[in-house]
């Protein structure tokens, strides 16, 4: 596993290393019955997996043996090549990042000294923590000469749950691991720690690991998604697209519920859309001159731009032969999105306005162009077409399966029994490989993505 380091990471570099549960088996006491059973399941370097299933299925004990909280009755855990199955415990977890919920602080401890309690252990000086502090104070959005000597009960939860967050990146970990880590905070705050983790995470590329009971975070913040039923028994383990798309079985669809469809409107943003061209005037424009470009393009309507290339009004064609002046004034009701929008808030500005399109725009409210709900419709259908040639990595609870390392590059294959020894090597581009549910069976061995945690 790498040691932890303060260097600046350059973003978008992945930092994070690759999980590997090998068989990995918990049962508590005598029960007969595993909380965990046989799970064999790798995590990407660098991604964000998430965990969701009902209550009791093996979350949390899958999320614990990570980093040892909880003893594996069988099986080893292997974090970056190192089978850490037998290192001391402590020595483990100062290396690893966990956040609980509510942020799981120290009460009696301000805000500094609680993140730097882990830097602390490691014998950082003091001026390196202090440095530390405030630059992970920074991190998740706040300030720190208003917030650094606080304590908790000065905090309110999503501050605290920040904080939490800044505490676990604190040395610098290479794996993160979160259990519930927004489940105590209302609705809106926990919109905003998500779409902070995202930013977080695009910067550090960190491989984490997310507890959740709830599939709509789970398809937000997941590279790759994993359900699981009683003794975390995987019915799924794939990208969002695909769990939302195409569910591999009742359990799956039960579980993501209705509304799937809407769900994976969530996922895209008008930015990666097609942008559709408008004709576009000034307030200085005739109402003649403005019909006259939107008959040459074909169009039905003008977008009226200020200086600053703002929209100020929409009018149709028939508007304009009845005006006699373009409008200088804003319309209060126009349909503009931003191009951060999801296609989900496109559709809803669409229609409420009732006009089919939105105007979409761009850093400093400039007009980049128009999207329609025909365009939102194609891209949907485009998220079914990806879903059937995506790849994912492989998880099974197959209790013969194991897992071949090799030893020059690292890499790891998944034989199953009916077909040892012929693993094929790293994922190429365009390679066809067999869909999870072809691993499930056993009937296929498959090589597992190990140094790239990027959807396919
Ligand atoms: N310390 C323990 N002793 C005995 N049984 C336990 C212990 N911890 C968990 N279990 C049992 O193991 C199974 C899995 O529990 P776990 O907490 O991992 O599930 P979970 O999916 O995280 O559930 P939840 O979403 O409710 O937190 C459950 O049946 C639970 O009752």
């Amino acid at each position: 596993m790498s040691e932890s380091t303060t260097a600046p990471t350059e973003p978008g570099r992945i930092t994070g290393v690759p999980i590997l549960l090998d068989g990995v088996t918990k049962r508590y006491g005598s029960k007969s019955a595993p909380a965990v059973d046989h799970l064999t399941l790798e995590i990407p370097a660098g991604s964000t997996v998430m965990f969701v299933g009902p209550s009791g299925c093996g979350k949390t004990t899958t999320m614990k043996m990570i980093n040892r909280l909880i003893e594996p009755t069988e099986g080893s855990i292997v974090i970056d090549g190192e089978d850490v199955t037998t290192m001391n415990g402590d020595d483990l977890r100062r290396r690893m990042g966990y956040v609980i919920q509510a942020g799981g602080l120290f009460p009696h401890m301000t805000v500094a000294a609680n993140i730097g309690l882990v830097p602390k252990m490691l014998g950082w000086d003091k001026q390196r923590i202090a440095e530390r502090v405030d630059e992970l104070l920074e991190l998740v959005s706040l300030d720190p000469d208003s917030y650094r000597d606080r304590y908790p009960k000065q905090l309110s939860g999503g501050q605290q749950q920040r904080v939490g967050v800044a505490r676990a990146l604190a040395a610098d970990p290479p794996v993160l691991l979160m259990d519930e880590p927004f489940g105590a905070v209302d609705p809106i705050t926990r919109q905003r720690l998500q779409d902070e983790m995202i930013s977080i995470q695009n910067e550090l590329r960190k491989t984490i690991v997310i507890v959740t009971h709830d599939i709509d975070e789970a398809v937000k913040l997941g590279d790759w998604v994993v359900v699981f039923d009683e003794g975390a028994r995987i019915q799924q383990y794939d990208s969002p697209e695909r769990i939302l798309a195409e569910p591999a079985n009742d359990f799956v669809s039960d579980f993501v519920g209705s509304g799937a469809g809407l769900k994976a409107l969530g996922l895209t943003r008008v930015n990666e859309m097609p942008i559709l061209d408008a004709v576009v005037v000034t307030p200085e424009d005739s109402p003649t001159t403005a019909v006259q470009k939107a008959e040459a393009a074909g169009h039905g309507h003008v977008v009226v731009l200020d200086r600053a290339r703002r929209p100020i009004a929409w009018p149709s064609v028939a508007q304009l032969r009845r005006a006699t002046a373009l409008p200088t004034r804003y319309e209060p009701d126009l349909p503009i999105v931003g191009m951060g929008a999801t296609l989900e808030d496109a559709l809803d500005t669409m229609l409420v306005s009732r006009a089919g399109a939105a105007l979409v725009v761009g850093p400093r409210g400039r007009f980049e162009g128009v999207v329609d709900i025909d365009t939102v419709m194609q891209s949907l259908r485009d998220n079914r077409g990806a879903a059937d040639t995506g790849r994912s990595p492989v998880g099974t609870n197959d209790a013969e399966a194991r897992i071949e390392v090799a030893p020059d590059t690292g890499e790891i294959t998944l034989i199953t029994p009916d077909q040892v020894g012929t693993g094929r090597g790293r994922y190429d581009d365009g390679a066809a490989e067999p869909s999870r549910s072809d691993a499930d069976e056993g009937s296929d061995s498959t090589a597992l993505p190990q140094t790239s945690g990027e959807r396919p």
